[in-house]
């Protein structure tokens, strides 16, 4: 998708910096971005880079110390984050179920805003099926569910009520080669079928260019480049991270 220039961006974050709560320093400091309706970003950076604290921040898990961000025009600060996380839904790497079988925990957000029975079943086949969760894990609850399902669950949970934004963190970290695979196709057409726009964390190199229109980069908290994915040189930036990962082993 390319940039209009009567488009208003989606969500705009402006001199964002966030300092540590634990010890000294900052975590993120004077990041500034724009991303259109339906874009999918891939944050990527070394480990420690700040890329969850940038997610956590657009869904006010934490409130940044300095700095704005607007979902379409309006301060985030300004919409309670109840109502914010509903639109800018967050799944994070380490995914709760909150003690409900698979079936109740996507359910739960549909029966919550008052859909009938039959939408909610609907839905809910609808989402096991595009996430190729079968259907016998229905009744399975958080223990019965390895890492990586519980993350599909969490996704399908995120998905189920069409957010504006949906932010992911490392959502592949978990699978195999061939569901990390699946999952990245699937999440390169849901922009274009539901509008929703993706912000995704992914370590994974190839599976970050595979899905990606724009990129953003992250070293130390400072914004490197965001740049259009086919502009990037993949080939730079994995010897890049290959050379920094070095270095780190090095120091350990
Ligand atoms: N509230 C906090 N106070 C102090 N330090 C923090 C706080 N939250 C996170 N950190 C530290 O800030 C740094 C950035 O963390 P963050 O989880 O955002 O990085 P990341 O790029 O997502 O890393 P990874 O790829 O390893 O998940 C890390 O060194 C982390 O330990």
């Amino acid at each position: 998708m390319s940039a209009s220039p009567n488009k208003i961006p989606q969500l705009q974050v402006s001199q964002v910096s966030l300092a540590a709560t634990v010890g000294m320093g900052v975590l993120l400091q004077d990041i500034s971005f724009e991303v259109l309706a339906g874009e999918r970003v891939a944050i990527v950076g070394p480990s420690g880079a700040g890329k969850t604290s940038l997610l956590r921040l657009l869904n006010r898990l934490n409130e940044a110390s300095s700095g704005k961000i607007l979902l379409e025009n309006q301060d985030i600060r300004q919409i309670p984050p109840t109502q914010l996380r509903q639109q800018v839904t967050l799944v994070l790497q380490e995914a709760k179920l909150l003690g409900m079988t698979v079936q109740e925990t996507i359910s739960y957000p549909l029966l919550l805003r008052g859909f009938p029975t039959t939408q909610i079943k609907e839905r809910l086949i609808y989402w096991l099926e595009r996430l190729h969760i079968p259907e016998d894990w229905q009744n399975r609850t958080e223990i019965q569910l390895s890492a990586g399902q519980r993350q599909l669950v969490a996704i399908a949970r995120a998905l189920v009520i069409q957010p504006k934004i949906l932010l992911l963190d490392e959502p592949t970290s978990a699978l195999d080669s061939g569901r990390a695979s699946y999952l990245i196709q699937l999440l390169t057409q849901i922009p274009q079928e539901f509008g929703t726009t993706i912000l995704m964390v992914n370590h994974q190199l190839e599976l970050a260019q595979q899905f990606s229109t724009k990129v953003l980069h992250l070293q130390q908290g400072k914004l490197v480049e965001f740049t259009p994915g086919e502009k990037l040189d993949w080939k730079q930036l994995r010897q890049t991270f290959i050379d920094l990962e070095r270095r780190e082993a090095e120091e350990w």
